[in-house]
């Protein structure tokens, strides 16, 4: 037996070695292998190492086989155990993330199977082979050099539904994926209310992605003449002929920059179809700025986001200037709806709105934080619908605006402004299929067939559509003093709040959970 072999099986339990004998019989079902030495036969002895030995190949013998140079190592992959393969990873001739590629198409759950058992026994503290994380039954190819490395499994997050919404005349199911209790039920509310004054109105004020690079010059009077060059008319259409030859939906829209001491900050802002946009628009401004370069040789590309787009981080620039798609939704409540299904006043929700999501942000100095939960609900379907969850940063800024109207003042003009819904139909984690499912029920899957950009417009309206549900809802129930009897009804749950969690106050032991 090789040195390694015998480094594996002199720290092998009984246990180990039932469960190594288990996948052995998985991986091969057709061969007649011998059963382990009994449980109760101690641990670590000479027995269990010639047991081990008889169902497990030698590294060496393993090695002859994955190294054969005249078959594919997919082929030789497949003539191998997993514990075999184990092995060679654990020996270092295979690197634990780069399974997928190397078993191919037609096995790559087994290439997370056998990840998942190579930490597991890697891991110091809880074991993924044996834990409740799903993996099986995924369609992984869909993942594969699209959406995640080194997978182990997928994490299920609850769906729900709420609504129909009636947007610009037509009705949506509002899909929300969420741990949240209440959030549904608050929407839904929201989406009876607003579909009861005639549903929601939407604009679309811009749509323009954007990548913001830092460029270095050797002063300021050379980051400043190119700056110049940028601003005119040669500099922006020179620019824009490179930007455009990357993609067939990418249009470069403008070019904002700025300068601080010698180092110049270009904002490109172009449409992006239906696609969110953030790789596309990243491999343009690359091809810009090359043609950039050859005009400017001393200029220094620092890098490509230079924190001036701005991705997944709060700016300001972001709310004053928009990104991604910029939407307003409207709508008109009838007083007696308010009434009735929202359990309070036009008049308490005004002066809540003003008090709390204008004047109480105003107070904390937040930046595109007048609202009341628009995370909540933009999340929640941007996990639903296969969205990056890190852009919920700026997709989350949003101003929510309430006054009375109609006839003495009796109905609510209810609105959210929201300039920076990142959103695509197109790539990212939209090639998912559970994700594609949630488009489908939408109604946007894909690229739009005639008008490309139009599917991740519409989708941007609905959001904001469901925005303005649940900002109605959370507000009425603030005002009515309703939220914790709601959160207390659908947000705790009574099967898994573990007693060791009751608080310890120091020096009089375990408080009671009265
Ligand atoms: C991709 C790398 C790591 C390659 O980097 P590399 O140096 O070419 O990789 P390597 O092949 O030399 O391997 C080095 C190590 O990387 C790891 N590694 C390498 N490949 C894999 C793999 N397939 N699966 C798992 N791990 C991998 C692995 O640890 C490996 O070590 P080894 O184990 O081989 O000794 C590198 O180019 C990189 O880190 N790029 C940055 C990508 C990134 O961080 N993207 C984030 C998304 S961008 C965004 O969302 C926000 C943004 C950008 O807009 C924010 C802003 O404005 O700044
Ligand atoms: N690179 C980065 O810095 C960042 C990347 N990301 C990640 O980027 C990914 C999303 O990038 P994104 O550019 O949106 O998607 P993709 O990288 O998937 O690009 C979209 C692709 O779809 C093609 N396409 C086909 N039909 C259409 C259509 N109607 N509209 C638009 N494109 C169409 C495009 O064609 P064509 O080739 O002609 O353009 C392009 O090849 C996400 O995974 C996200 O997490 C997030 C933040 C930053």
């Amino acid at each position: 037996m090789s040195s390694i072999a015998q480094q594996h099986t002199s720290s092998f339990s009984v246990r180990d070695l039932e469960l190594k004998l288990k996948q052995v019989r998985l991986a091969h079902p057709e061969q007649s292998l011998p059963s382990p030495p009994s449980s109760d036969s101690g641990s670590s002895s000479p027995k269990q190492e010639s047991e081990e030995s008889y169902f497990l190949r030698s590294l060496k013998e393993c090695l002859a086989i994955y190294e054969e140079p005249s078959r594919p190592r997919s082929e030789s992959l497949a003539l191998l155990s997993d514990e075999e393969v184990i092995m060679l990873a654990n020996n270092g001739n295979i690197a634990t993330y780069a399974l997928e590629k190397l078993f191919g198409m037609d096995q790559l759950e087994r290439a997370v199977r056998i990840r998942r058992a190579i930490l597991s026994r890697a891991s110091t503290t809880g074991t993924l082979e044996s834990s409740s994380i799903p993996y099986e039954n995924y369609d992984y190819s869909r993942v594969l050099g699209a959406c995640c490395e080194n997978v182990v499994g997928y994490i299920p997050i609850p769906l729900g539904v709420a609504g129909p919404l009636t947007v610009d005349g037509k009705q949506y199911p509002i899909p929300m994926a969420t741990a949240e209790g209440t959030l549904v039920a608050s929407t839904s509310r929201g989406c009876k209310a607003l579909n009861s004054g005639g549903g929601v109105s939407t604009v679309l004020v811009g749509d323009g992605m954007t990548r913001g690079p830092a460029i270095d010059f050797p002063s300021a009077i050379q980051a400043g003449k190119a700056k110049a060059w940028i601003d005119s008319a040669e500099g922006h259409a020179a620019l824009r002929e490179a930007f455009e030859s990357t993609s067939r939906f990418a249009k470069l829209k403008s070019l904002k920059t700025a300068i601080a001491g010698r180092t110049l900050y270009v904002r490109f802002a172009t449409t992006t179809g239906d696609a969110m946009g953030m790789n596309m628009i990243s491999k343009g401004t690359e091809k810009a700025l090359e043609a950039m370069q050859k005009r400017f040789p001393e200029m220094v590309v620092l890098a490509l986001s230079g924190n001036y787009c701005t991705d997944k981080k709060p700016a300001a620039i972001n709310w004053i200037e928009g990104r991604g798609k910029s939407v307003v939704a409207e709508a008109v409540i009838p007083g007696h709806v308010v009434k009735t299904v929202l359990k309070t006043t036009v008049r308490d929700l005004c002066n809540l709105n003003v008090k709390k999501n204008l004047m109480g942000s105003a107070m904390a100095g937040s930046i595109g934080g007048f609202n009341a939960h628009a995370a909540n609900i933009l999340t929640a379907i941007f996990l639903a619908t296969g969205q990056d969850p890190a852009q919920n940063v700026e997709s989350s800024m949003c101003m929510t605006l309430m006054e009375p109207t109609g006839l003495n003042g009796e109905d609510l003009l209810v609105s959210v402004t929201m300039p920076c819904i990142e959103v695509g139909t197109v790539g990212g984690g939209t090639v998912l299929a559970p994700q594609q499912g949630v488009l489908d029920m939408l109604g946007v899957r894909g690229a739009h067939p005639q008008q490309p950009g139009q599917n991740a417009q519409t989708l941007a309206r609905i959001i904001a559509s469901a925005v303005l549900a649940g900002e109605l809802s959370l507000l009425s129930a603030l005002a009515a003093g309703h939220l914790i009897k709601a959160h207390m009804a659908h947000n705790r749950s009574q099967v898994n709040t573990p007693a060791a969690s009751v608080p310890v106050t120091p020096g009089a032991g375990f408080a009671s959970r009265a």
